[in-house]
């Protein structure tokens, strides 16, 4: 019966031959699936901030695939007129993959206004830009190739639990959330596809910024969910996008965490959509064991802390 049932139905994007502009493909991440999706034959554009890193990340993604037509764009996400330009310039696109992102863990308490801001705007807002820019085009390219098209954007599993450190990281990946189950229902009929990606602690550069200032009860409650090469996770990422999946996990912890927060995300997989039928209440029950340790460190944390003042 859920073989007639699950929403949208399955389709396959391709990437070879094809488009695929990645944000933040610069660096970590979205570096690595630029490398991973134009050894596969797809034509690459990177869009970031800062040109030069652009040019080293077209150079290694040149060497890397052998070949040499990859597009850079220096935009910074939070000028719609920037993004605009370099869609532009970049040309119709099949693959958009809104990759970019920021993340200062800090207390709401002690962080600073301005900083709650600027990733809300780049993390958020920097998609909605890059969305609204290339839809036209994506629209006309799926009517003109008759090839589904795809939108996948870069959350984290602190997209589908929050936690400790991350109330501005995770509400700006929440909200990609509520974006994308909305444009998956405006954009399904032009045979476009949207794949949210989940990843844990990922090895990059942005990390390791990261790690300099993560609070120690975030380290602690993150490190759960383990953590992964960048490689893997593009690897991870590009697959989903390919299978037009609309919840991409990318280790096991994050396969629990989308059954358990499955809510009423589409689900084009009757497998899937068995599993999280019959696993919703276990992992239910996992998530709850979770929230217990993570309290229990919670609580013991300021017990010590206390103790020691
Ligand atoms: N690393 C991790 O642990 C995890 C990361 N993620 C998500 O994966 C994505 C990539 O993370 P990661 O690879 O670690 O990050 P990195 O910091 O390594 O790379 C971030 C990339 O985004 C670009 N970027 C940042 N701000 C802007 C902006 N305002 N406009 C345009 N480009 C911008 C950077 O280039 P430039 O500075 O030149 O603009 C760079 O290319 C993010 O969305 C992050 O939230 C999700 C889960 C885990
Ligand atoms: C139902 C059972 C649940 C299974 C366990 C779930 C454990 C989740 C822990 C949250 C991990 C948050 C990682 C954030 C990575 C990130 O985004 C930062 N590095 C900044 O980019």
């Amino acid at each position: 019966a859920l073989a007639l049932l699950t929403r949208p139905r399955a389709a396959r994007v391709p990437l070879k031959g094809r488009h695929v502009f990645i944000t933040g493909g610069s660096s970590g991440i979205g570096l690595a699936m630029a490398t991973a999706a134009a050894r596969e034959g797809a034509r690459v554009s990177i869009l970031a901030r800062n040109l030069a890193r652009l040019e080293d990340a077209r150079a290694a993604i040149q060497r890397d695939s052998g070949r040499d037509d990859v597009g850079v764009h220096a935009a910074d996400v939070r000028d719609a007129g920037a993004v605009a330009r370099a869609l532009q310039e970049a040309g119709p696109v099949d693959v958009l993959v809104c990759n970019h992102g920021v993340f200062v863990p800090q207390e709401l308490e002690g962080q600073d206004v301005d900083e709650i801001k600027w990733m809300v705007d780049i993390n958020l807002m920097g998609s909605f830009h890059l969305i609204k820019a290339a839809l036209p085009a994506m629209k006309a390219r799926t009517r003109e190739t008759r090839l589904p098209g795809s939108i996948a954007i870069m959350s984290s599993q602190a997209g589908q639990v929050g936690i400790y450190g991350y109330t501005a990281y995770s509400a700006s990946k929440f909200a990609l959330r509520g974006l994308g189950e909305a444009l998956q229902h405006e954009v399904i009929a032009d045979n476009i596809h949207v794949s949210l990606i989940f990843p844990p602690d990922t090895e990059t550069p942005g990390l390791e910024e990261e790690h300099k200032r993560r609070p120690e009860l975030t380290n602690i409650i993150a490190g759960s969910s383990g953590g992964m090469k960048a490689d893997d996770v593009a690897k991870k990422a590009l697959d989903g996008i390919k299978s037009a999946k609309f919840i991409v996990p990318c280790n096991f912890e994050g396969a629990m965490l989308a059954v358990a927060t499955a809510g009423l995300s589409p689900q084009s997989s009757p497998l899937m959509a068995f599993l999280e039928v019959v696993g919703a209440g276990l992992m239910r029950f996992a998530a709850i064991c979770f929230q217990w340790n993570w309290f229990s460190t919670i609580e013991s944390y300021y017990a010590k802390k206390k103790k020691s003042e």
